[in-house]
């Protein structure tokens, strides 16, 4: 049995002012019991979406979505008890009660005795690095520390399934680091993660595969080694002055995937191992000495992927 199975699953946003929003498109997922399965895609893909259909906070459109075998919207608090769920932000914690009391609440809303609310609430904050802050108003936390608290909160009942969208954002390197800790933990106690994410590098140190999400729908799955690999490729070249004959040249090399001109300025985008060194050498051989490079943003190079790979590019 999948912790997660997710069949050609459709959620279309009515919004009544302006034109349906599809932002599940048929997706269709599954996730083995005790695997940290990463969503990367770009703003607006779907992500968020997923999670909350699977947290059971959203209905679908059609298609069906199952959490250790209980559909989400028929079974929805035998799923209820099985997930503990991480959104970013500021939402779900209470300002003016301590980290200690928002844990104890929550304990106790997911009916636990009190012992066992008060022993768990404990080895969470130790687990999280707030137990030395547990008695402070959690109004005045840091983006950082309220990320933290959210996720022992994730962890208060015990779920088997932990479902984190974008559970960095915020978080400092070191409490980054602390987190990829946790998620190694999470796996080693046999619990499934599912988690989204804008971060590569977090992909590769913590999922086992990662699925690509775009316009809805899953590009791929993968290895995170074999998708940082495929986005490592991707790097961009910008030059000042480059005469015209030049950039006619540049656009004919192998591994150059676009090269625009804006105001004078002409950014070159290369997808393949080698290419730049390339139009970096054509560039010079020319003349030309204003040349940066970098890489595109994770969003353009997503799109170049996905692009690739066939799929819609908007
Ligand atoms: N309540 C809503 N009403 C209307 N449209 C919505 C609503 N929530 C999401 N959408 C739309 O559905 C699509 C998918 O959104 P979703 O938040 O699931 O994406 P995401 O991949 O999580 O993006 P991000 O990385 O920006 O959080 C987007 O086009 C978004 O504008």
């Amino acid at each position: 049995m999948n912790a997660v199975e997710v069949v050609e699953l459709r959620r279309v946003y009515e919004t009544g002012r302006t034109p349906p929003r599809v932002a599940l498109d048929g997706l269709s997922l599954a996730v083995g019991e005790g695997e940290v399965h990463g969503l990367l895609g770009p703003n607006g893909a779907g992500k968020t979406t997923l999670c909350k259909i699977l947290s059971t906070v959203l209905l679908p459109t059609s298609g069906s979505a199952h959490v250790l075998g209980h559909d989400v919207v028929v079974d929805t608090r035998a799923v209820r008890g099985l997930i503990g769920i991480v959104f970013g932000g500021e939402r779900g914690l209470y300002g003016r009660l301590t980290a200690r009391q928002n844990l104890r609440y929550w304990a106790a809303l997911y009916r636990q005795p009190s012992a066992v609310g008060r022993e768990r609430t404990e080895r969470l904050l130790a687990r999280v690095g707030l137990a030395d802050r547990a008695d402070e108003r959690v109004e005045r936390f840091s983006r950082g520390m309220k990320q933290r608290l959210h996720l022992a909160r994730g962890l208060i009942g015990d779920p088997r399934l932990v479902i984190l969208d974008e559970p960095t954002v915020g978080m400092d390197p070191v409490a980054a680091h602390d987190f990829r800790k946790l998620v190694d933990e999470l796996r080693a106690e046999g619990r499934t993660v599912l988690m989204t994410t804008h971060d590569m590098a977090e992909a590769e140190a913590v999922c086992d595969r990662v699925s690509l999400v775009d316009n809805g729908k899953i590009v791929a799955t993968e290895d995170p080694r074999t998708i940082g690999s495929w986005l490592g490729a991707y790097e961009r070249v910008v030059a000042k002055d480059v005469p015209e004959p030049v950039v006619v040249t540049i656009r004919e090399l192998p591994g150059v995937t676009a090269v625009t001109t804006v105001a004078g300025e002409v950014t070159v985008e290369t997808g393949a191992e080698g290419a730049t060194a390339g139009v970096l050498r054509a560039l010079v051989a020319a003349g030309v000495t204003a040349i940066s490079t970098g890489r595109p943003s994770l969003t353009e190079v997503y799109l170049h992927v996905i692009g690739d790979r066939g799929s819609r590019v908007r």
